[in-house]
């Protein structure tokens, strides 16, 4: 099986309601779509999500490095030499991330069509049902309440409530969820780098005195401050999870060798696709650091992925948070992995599954 052609198309799917974070708000999925062509027929999906402000991947940047770095170097590859395509793919340019994601997700597909496999067992296998928690947009309090009760009844364990507005005020929504929930759900509290150092200590400091217990904090400081997350790490009882602060696997060493943070979140958008996903579970799986799979506003197209790859790596892919396809207003893919609320599970068809994708308005060179 060789690859002939790699054809890329945008979609649109609009979110049930606004995704808000101390980044960014955003209310549709606009992320491209890759189909690896062979010369069998058989065509590998993709996808990836411009999410600039944390990746710096934009549309045009995700085309143009597929269109001229990457496709020219994988035409007549042959799918069985999976390690040689995806170090293809990892060379042909640096970082550009979302883009080498988009077409490793597609070449891992076309790996276990080629085998007739689900593509968790080809990665090791595992128990192909898990469960995702739901994010809480940051809103007004009352907003936020309502909304975690609503997940509460939809079935959710576990809520990502963002944070990272107003320290005063985020220390208020954290408290009035806690006690609306209360202990039907777990709280995650995702910052998405808005607070300094310090005011994450104060946050969860008096989080933690006021008896709000949390499962985790996530990437409370800028992305590039290391040694800010270490103080945060250092001084609080929560475990603090990095997420924009780590992007590949060496980047994942540092951080454990200089124990800035106790979990990491990992992310196909970030890490470039599957095959550094992999080497970010083995190398915390030997430092016996747990991890999470998470994603950005996309479809159940590369979600799918990252969830066959946690289900090969649960051991140490011990938190989920795979709620994209759930904050969309309908499922665009024929087949693939089910997404029904909290619960997710892969059908036993090769590669991911996936028969079709509706609504693709494919791009003209
Ligand atoms: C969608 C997921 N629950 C999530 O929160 N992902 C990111 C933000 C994604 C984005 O802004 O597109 C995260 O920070 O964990
Ligand atoms: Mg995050």
């Amino acid at each position: 099986m060789k690859v002939t052609d790699i054809r890329i198309g945008m979609l649109r799917v609009p979110l049930k309601t606004p995704f808000k974070t101390a980044l960014r708000t955003v209310d549709t999925v606009e992320d491209i779509v890759v189909m690896v062509h062979t010369d069998s027929g058989h065509v590998g999906y993709g996808e990836a999500a411009a999410t600039a402000v944390i990746t710096g991947d934009t549309h045009g940047s995700m085309i143009e490095a597929i269109r001229k770095c990457i496709r020219p170097r994988l035409i007549g590859a042959d799918v069985a030499d999976l390690n040689r395509n995806t170090r293809i793919v990892q060379t042909a340019l640096e970082r550009n991330f979302s883009a080498k994601a988009a077409v490793e997700i597609a070449l891992y597909d076309l790996f276990g069509q080629l085998y007739g496999a689900p593509l968790y067992k080809l990665l090791g296998g595992g128990d192909p049902v898990i469960t995702t928690d739901i994010t809480i947009s940051v809103d007004y309090i009352d907003k936020m309440v309502a909304d975690s009760l609503s997940a509460v009844e939809r079935g959710f364990e576990s809520l990502k409530i963002k944070v990272g507005k107003d320290i005063g005020l985020d220390i208020e929504r954290v408290k009035a969820i806690y006690a609306a929930v209360e202990g039907r759900a777990l709280l995650r509290l995702d910052a998405n780098q808005g607070w300094s150092a310090k005011q994450a200590v104060y946050a969860m400091q008096a989080l933690e005195d006021a008896g709000v217990q949390l499962e985790l904090l996530e990437q409370p400081v800028k992305a590039q401050d290391i040694r800010g997350l270490k103080y945060v790490t250092d001084r609080v009882h929560t475990p603090v999870m990095a997420d924009e602060s780590v992007f590949g696997p060496t980047e994942v060493i540092d951080l454990i060798k200089m124990h800035a943070a106790d979990i990491i979140n990992i992310k196909l958008m970030k890490t470039g696709g599957l095959s550094n996903a992999i080497r970010i579970a083995d190398i915390a799986s030997l430092y016996g650091v747990e991890c999470m799979i998470g994603c950005m506003i996309e479809t159940s197209i590369s979600v799918a992925a990252a969830v066959h790859l946690a289900v090969a790596k649960s051991e140490v892919i011990t938190k989920v948070d795979l709620d994209g396809p759930s904050l969309c207003r309908y499922d665009p893919v024929d087949g693939g992995v089910i997404f029904n609320e909290s619960e997710i599970s892969i059908v036993d068809a090769p590669g991911l599954g996936i028969r079709e994708v509706r609504g693709l308005e494919m791009l003209e060179e």
